[in-house]
């Protein structure tokens, strides 16, 4: 159920410096925080200092009683913030100012930073839910197998340098020896087998910020959808892919698909796994949905099919 923006709320944003467009519109940056300010709101802007510092800094912020932190960076910055915010009551938003920017995208903003920060005037706040991967929160998605090989082989230099062709290439490179793996997975206790090229466990529809690979996710359900992709090499994919896009999932016997609480993947060859387009580790890991466990500030014109209907 959405809740009403308090008149004047308290913001923190969180600025990465590093984030890929950080750098070109820092300036932006200030001028959007000034849009807010001119309304009253009561704003801070602070960079982070290292990786990880904007989970500490969200959940000192949380602490402090701060009403939104801004995550001013990419998705990895985004899904710092949700680390620090998880469970309590302050909200997250987000200045897009990184290379992809999917969750920005999910809620349907512009890329535009001043139209960013007018849409959120008007904006509301609901509760959502978030995926847990070992002990990592995830907002978006964790992807196991091929996709968390190519996120783990992504050099930061090439991916500020190429943005997200820095992906294309790369997946291109490992597409020709990518060989599926079995493995052992159970979803809600119940057994899947095959060889496995890709698992996408999404909280959120969008891949990649252009496609949906789990296309029927609903942000505040409890659940995650799971979309498995079977197969012994990835030089077939684009056939696997073409299922997903027609959402033609289990019609496609190589192409499944789960909405589920609990995931858990081990087996003999350990696969990498990526959680909101970071390299986070490998399988052995277990995935589960935590329901309704962060408030988001979400703009008016987002596609409802995010949302359950209440
Ligand atoms: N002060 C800092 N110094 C170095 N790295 C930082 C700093 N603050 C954050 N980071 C790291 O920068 C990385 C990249 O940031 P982010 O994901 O926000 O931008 P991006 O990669 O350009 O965008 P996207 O994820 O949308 O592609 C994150 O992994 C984050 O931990």
């Amino acid at each position: 159920m959405a809740v009403l923006l308090p008149p004047e709320p308290r913001v923190l944003i969180l600025f990465n410096p590093f984030a890929g467009q950080a750098y070109n519109l820092k300036q932006t940056l200030e001028n959007a925080a000034n849009i807010w300010r001119s309304k009253g709101w009561d704003v801070e802007v602070r960079p982070t200092k290292a990786p990880g510092d904007a989970i500490l800094q969200a959940r000192l912020a949380a602490e402090q009683g701060y009403d939104i932190v801004v995550a001013a960076g990419g998705d990895g910055t985004v899904n710092e913030v949700v680390n620090g915010l998880v469970g309590t009551r302050t909200a997250l938003a987000v200045l897009p100012i990184g290379t992809v920017n999917i969750w920005a995208r999910e809620l349907g903003l512009p890329m535009d930073l001043h139209r960013v920060a007018n849409a959120f005037l008007t904006a509301q706040l609901e509760l959502i839910d978030v995926g847990k991967a070992g002990e990592r929160f995830f907002l978006l998605m964790a992807g196991i197998g091929f996709d968390g090989a190519v996120t783990a082989q992504i050099n930061p230099g090439e991916k500020k340098r190429l943005g997200i062709f820095a992906y294309v290439k790369q997946t291109l490179q490992l597409a020709w020896n990518y060989q599926g793996v079995r493995s052992f997975i159970r979803i809600d206790g119940k057994r899947v087998r095959g060889r496995i090229l890709l698992i996408i466990i999404g909280n959120s529809q969008l891949y990649g910020g252009i496609v949906k690979l789990t296309a029927h996710a609903i942000v505040n359900d409890g659940f995650l959808d799971v979309c498995i992709i079977k197969g012994h090499s990835m030089l077939v994919a684009p056939l696997r892919l073409l299922s997903v896009f027609t959402r033609r999932y289990n019609r496609d016997p190589k192409v499944v698909y789960y909405r589920a609480q609990q995931i858990e993947i081990k087996g003999k060859k350990l696969l990498p796994v990526q959680v909101d387009g970071d390299y986070l580790g490998k399988t052995p890991m277990n995935f589960q949905v935590v329901p309704e466990s962060l408030w988001v500030l979400v703009p008016k014109t987002v596609d409802k099919s995010l949302w359950k209907n209440e």
